[in-house]
Order: structure tokens, then sequence, then C-alpha cells
């Protein structure tokens, strides 16, 4: 349980650290997340390398950018087609890619991480990064779940670590969650802060406390509307139009969970659930469990709890 009653309370430590502009960005995971990420930062002015495991992954992601920048062109440059396909290549030039993430730490303003929701893997992540990257680096975390303070102690730049927690899909949401942990510094935050400004995106500011605002609210809504429906209380079509109509959502629970990846959702739920084992709405839910073990992850393999081919 003090998992979920901890109450960190914030003080910046003393840093070496100079506020930094961000200019140069990596973003490691080209996923939905680092995907929509990386096209929203190229599109307002900043260099981006994006680096995922192979160059197969990475060309999907470009090409999932580049459908992405064509629909807001499609909007931006209504009346000039042209305009839009010009806007298009300047901003795709913005974006290189790479399969090692130390071919551009070395130059990086911001490491910036959207890689598998995984404690361990993201501190292997860091940990490497943390030899190559420059002293004035900014490392950051998209977690959705984990605590920032876990991830940023496998590195010696605490203070100059921070989360940057993006909603999906970014191009589209203007929320940007920025948390400190007690060791962030003032300098750090503030450079973060900055940088989600400069995306065009509506910062605030958060504690490292689970599920920072949103998904601390969220996370419980959405199991509860699992629960309900693994009662025999509501079909997903149901609960989902109930949400839509009754509550002003713009996608019901079970349509969230599959653009969301029921992947990323059950490595979130199994997380807190080793947290607090004590606590009903974490525990392993079987139809979870087995679109996951069926590789039925939601929109992106093209069925989850519902299908899209
Ligand atoms: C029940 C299972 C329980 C499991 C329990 C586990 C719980 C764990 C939960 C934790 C989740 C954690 C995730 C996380 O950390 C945080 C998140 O990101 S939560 C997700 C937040 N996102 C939302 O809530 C999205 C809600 N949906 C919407 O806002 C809209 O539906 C959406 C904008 C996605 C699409 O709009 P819609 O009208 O539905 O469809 P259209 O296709 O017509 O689009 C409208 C408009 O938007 C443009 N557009 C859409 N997507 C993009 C894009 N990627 N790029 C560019 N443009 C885009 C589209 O072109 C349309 O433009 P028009 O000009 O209006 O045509
Ligand atoms: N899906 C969502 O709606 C949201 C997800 N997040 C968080 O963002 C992160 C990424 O989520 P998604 O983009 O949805 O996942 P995704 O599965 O779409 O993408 C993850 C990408 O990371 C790559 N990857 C995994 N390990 C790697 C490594 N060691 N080095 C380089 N690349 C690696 C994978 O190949 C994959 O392309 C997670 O931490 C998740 O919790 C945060 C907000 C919303």
């Amino acid at each position: 349980m003090a998992f979920f009653t901890h109450h960190i309370s914030r003080s910046f430590s003393s840093s070496a650290a100079r506020s930094v502009v961000i200019k140069n960005v990596t973003i490691i995971g080209g996923g939905q997340m680092g995907a929509g990420i990386a096209q929203v930062a190229a599109s307002t002015g900043h260099t981006v390398t994006l680096v995922d495991m192979s160059e197969d992954i990475l060309k999907k992601s470009v090409k999932g950018i580049e459908g992405s920048l064509k629909r807001v062109a499609k909007k931006k440059f209504a009346e000039k087609p042209e305009a839009g396909e010009e806007f298009i290549q300047k901003v795709l030039q913005n974006v290189s890619t790479a399969t090692d993430p130390a071919a551009a730490a070395p130059t990086s303003d911001l490491v910036l991480e959207a890689i598998v929701e995984n404690l361990k893997v993201k501190q292997d992540l860091f940990g490497r990064l943390d030899k190559l990257a420059p002293a004035h680096t900014i490392f950051a975390s998209n977690t959705s779940s984990l605590p920032i303070t876990d991830i940023a102690s496998s590195t010696s730049r605490q203070d100059r670590f921070g989360g940057l927690h993006f909603f999906n899909p970014v191009p589209m949401m203007k929320l940007v969650e920025v948390i400190a942990t007690p060791a962030t510094s003032q300098e750090t935050f503030d450079s973060l802060l900055n940088f989600s400004k400069a995306l065009g995106k509506a910062p605030v500011s958060c504690k490292d406390t689970p599920g920072f605002i949103v998904n601390r609210l969220l996370v419980p809504y959405m199991m509860e509307a699992l629960r309900l429906h693994e009662r025999g209380h509501g079909s997903k079509e149901d609960i989902d139009v109930a949400m839509k109509l009754g509550a002003g959502y713009p996608m019901g629970p079970f349509e969230l969970s599959d653009y969301v990846g029921l992947d990323t959702m059950k490595f979130i739920i199994d997380g807190w659930s080793e947290k607090d084992p004590d606590n009903p709405l974490f525990a392993p839910s079987e139809l979870l469990n087995k679109l996951v073990a069926e590789g039925k992850l939601g929109k992106k393999t093209g069925e989850g709890f519902y299908k899209y081919k």
C-alpha cells in the first residue's frame, strides 16, 4: 500500500547544470509515442535523431510520421497543397534515424526515451547512455507508470533527469506532464518545461508519484471498466458507448485500450500489482492476459478488444 500513499515533497538539489535550451533531441523508441514526439519536435524546428532497434522498424516509424504530417498539412495548408508538401519535406529533413543511440547521444541536448515499459530495460539504456552523453545533456523518460527516480538511479546525473509524459496521439494531444523527482534540479525542470512549450504543448508540473496526474486517475477508471465487463455487467460495446455519450469522452475505455496498446496496459498493471499486491484493482485480468498472450495488442496488430482489419 505504501506505493500508493507515498508522498514525495519536491526539493531541488544544487546542481552544476545550467538551464539548457533544447535544440538537438535524441528520441529512443520509434513506436507510437517516440514517432509522435519526433514528429512534433521536428515540426517545431528541433533537430531530431530517432533511434530504434532495426532499420525496418525505423522505416515504419518514418512512414507513420509522414502519414500523420499529411493529415496535419491537409488542414494547415488546405488552400495551398504545394505549401503543405514543402512543409512535410522540411519537417522530414529535421529527422534522422539510427539503430545505435551512441551515434547521437554525444551531440544531444536532450535524450528522451519512449521504449518498452520495463524498468530494467530503461535502466540499462540510460546507464549506458550516461557514459556517452556530455555533461549538459538532459535525460528524460516518457514512462506511463514507472517512478522516474527508479529509472534515473542507473545514471550519475539524477539532477539532470526528469519525466516528460506525452499523450497519444502526440500530434493531437496538447498535454505534457513534466515530472521532477526530488533530485531534479530547477534548471533541468525549467529546460523541460520550456521545451514542452516550444513544442506547442501545454505542460503541467507533476511530482514523481504513481501515475503522475492523468494515469493516477485514468488507470482506476479503465480497470473498473474491465472488471465491470468481466463480471458480465456490461458488454464492451455498451460500456464504450456509455462513456462516450454519457461522459463525453472521445473514446470508450476498450477503444482507448486498443489505441494505447494492450501490451503497454499489461506492463502498467503488472508493475503496479507487483508494488501493491493487495489492491484488488490491480489483480490480474484473465481477459487482458489472454489477448496479450495471443498477440492481440490492439490497433497496432489489427486486433485487441476489437478487430481493425
Ligand atoms: C479496458 C481495459 C483496461 C486495461 C487497464 C489498464 C489501464 C492502463 C491505462 C493507462 C494508459 C496509459 C497511456 C498513457 O500513459 C497516457 C495516454 O496517452 S492515455 C491516452 C490519451 N489519449 C486519448 O484519450 C485519446 C482520445 N481520443 C481522441 O482524442 C480522438 O479519438 C482522436 C484525436 C484520437 C481521433 O479523433 P476522432 O474524431 O475519433 O477520429 P478522426 O480520425 O476523425 O480524427 C480527428 C482529427 O484528428 C486528426 N488526427 C487524428 N490522429 C492524428 C494523428 N496521429 N496525426 C495527425 N492528425 C491526427 C485527424 O486527421 C482528424 O482531423 P480532421 O481535420 O478533423 O479530419
Ligand atoms: N501507448 C501510449 O498510449 C502511451 C505510452 N507511453 C509510454 O511510452 C513508452 C513507449 O510506448 P509506445 O510508443 O506505445 O510503445 P511501442 O511498442 O509502440 O514502441 C516502443 C518502441 O521501442 C522500441 N524499443 C524497445 N526497446 C528498445 C531499446 N532498448 N532500444 C531502442 N528501441 C527500443 C521498440 O522496437 C518499439 O518500436 C512506454 O514507456 C509507454 O508506457 C506514454 C504515453 C502514452
